[in-house]
Parts: C-alpha cells; sequence; structure tokens
C-alpha cells in the first residue's frame, strides 16, 4: 500500500468508528454531561485522569473548563491528575504508580464531585483504583473505555456512566473519545449558560 492509500485507510476508519458510535453513544453522553452539570450547580469539581493520551484528554477536558471551550463563560473546577509531575514521581517512586490518581482522589475529591475516568482498555491499574477510590469518597464516575470495557465496566456501581466506544483499536478509541470529551463541554456550557 502507497503511504497516501495509508493515510486515507486512517481516516476512512476514523469516520466509520464516529459513525458506529453515534447511536450507541449518544444517550450515555447525555446521562455524563447532566452529571457533571448537577456537580457543578451544586458547588463540585470534576477530577480527570488516564495514561498517554487519555493522560492528554484528561488535561484537554480541565484546559476547556478552566479557561473556556467555545464561548465567553466564567471558568468552571476541574482538576487534572496527571500534571504534577513532583506528585506523580513520589506517588510511584514511595508506593506504585498503580496510586499516582487514587491518591490524589482521596486528597482532592469531595462527596458529589466528578471523577473522568479515561481508559481504552479499562485495564489500566492506576485508573481504577482511582475509581475504587472516588467510590470511597462517594463520588460518581463517568468512564470513557472501549473494547469489552475491560476491568473498569465491573468495578462501576449502577450511578456511575460508562461511555464505551465500540471499537478495538487505540488511536480509533482515543478519537472518539476527544469527540465524546467536546460533547460533554458543549453539553455543559449548554445547560448552565443557555442556547447559543
Ligand atoms: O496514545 C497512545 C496510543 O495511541 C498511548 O500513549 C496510550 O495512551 C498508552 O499506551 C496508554 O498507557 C494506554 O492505556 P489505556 O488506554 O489502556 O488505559
Ligand atoms: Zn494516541
Amino acid at each position: 500500500m502507497d503511504m497516501q492509500a495509508r493515510i486515507r485507510q486512517h481516516f476512512i476508519a476514523s469516520i466509520e468508528t464516529k459513525q458506529q458510535a453515534t447511536e450507541v453513544l449518544t444517550p450515555a453522553i447525555e446521562r455524563a454531561g447532566a452529571r457533571m452539570v448537577d456537580t457543578l450547580l451544586a458547588g463540585g469539581k470534576i477530577l480527570a485522569c488516564g495514561n498517554g493520551g487519555s493522560a492528554g484528554d484528561s488535561q484537554h477536558f480541565s484546559s476547556e473548563l478552566l479557561n473556556r471551550f467555545e464561548r465567553e463563560r466564567p471558568s468552571l473546577p476541574a482538576i487534572a491528575l496527571t500534571t504534577d509531575s513532583s506528585t506523580l514521581t513520589s506517588i510511584a517512586n514511595d508506593y506504585s504508580y498503580n496510586e499516582v490518581f487514587s491518591k490524589q482522589v482521596r486528597a482532592l475529591g469531595q462527596a458529589g464531585d466528578v471523577l473522568l475516568a479515561i481508559s481504552t482498555s479499562g485495564n489500566s491499574a492506576n485508573v481504577l483504583a482511582a475509581i475504587a477510590a472516588a467510590h470511597d469518597r462517594e463520588m460518581p464516575v463517568v468512564a470513557l473505555t472501549g473494547r469489552d470495557g475491560g476491568s473498569m465496566a465491573s468495578l462501576l456501581l449502577p450511578e456511575d456512566v460508562e461511555i464505551r466506544v465500540p471499537a478495538k483499536v487505540t488511536a480509533r478509541i482515543q478519537e472518539v473519545h476527544l469527540l465524546v470529551i467536546h460533547c460533554l463541554c458543549d453539553f455543559i456550557d449548554n445547560q448552565l449558560f443557555g442556547a447559543e
């Protein structure tokens, strides 16, 4: 296959994954958005975590809340648990990499805050531990997953929301996760600040 054909194939696969995900994910995105709006209206905040590309997604989401998405509006409270290298390295060094997010959830999370937990496999041990910590703190979880949902799917409680991308390739799942994050930002702005 020549390289242009290969590149075109990525576009086509990404478009097809998004088309397949549209109807499957829309109700769960609406539920997740409503959960986040309830939390923000009650004075709570959203903590986000994930590894690799999903760490980037966590930061992408928190910056869109803290700064802005597509309109002028007040800053909204969100924290990416993926950014403080001193905290991350000391927890990993002194305890375990599996605890880098859960220790932050236990320190920063309050009952009613939301944990946005992102993992394409649903099997990252530090994200699973963050979910357990969120449950201990009485925080609802919005989980962005893929494949079969992994161990995350079985850890979630009925009040949590799983948004599971119907795909197997990590890159394709991540591409839909970013779209979901933008849908959530638009949902939050629309519900808190009115339709535009
Ligand atoms: O972005 C990519 C691959 O597209 C990678 O950095 C990827 O995020 C990393 O391998 C992660 O560690 C995968 O973790 P997870 O999605 O299975 O929780
Ligand atoms: Zn990636």
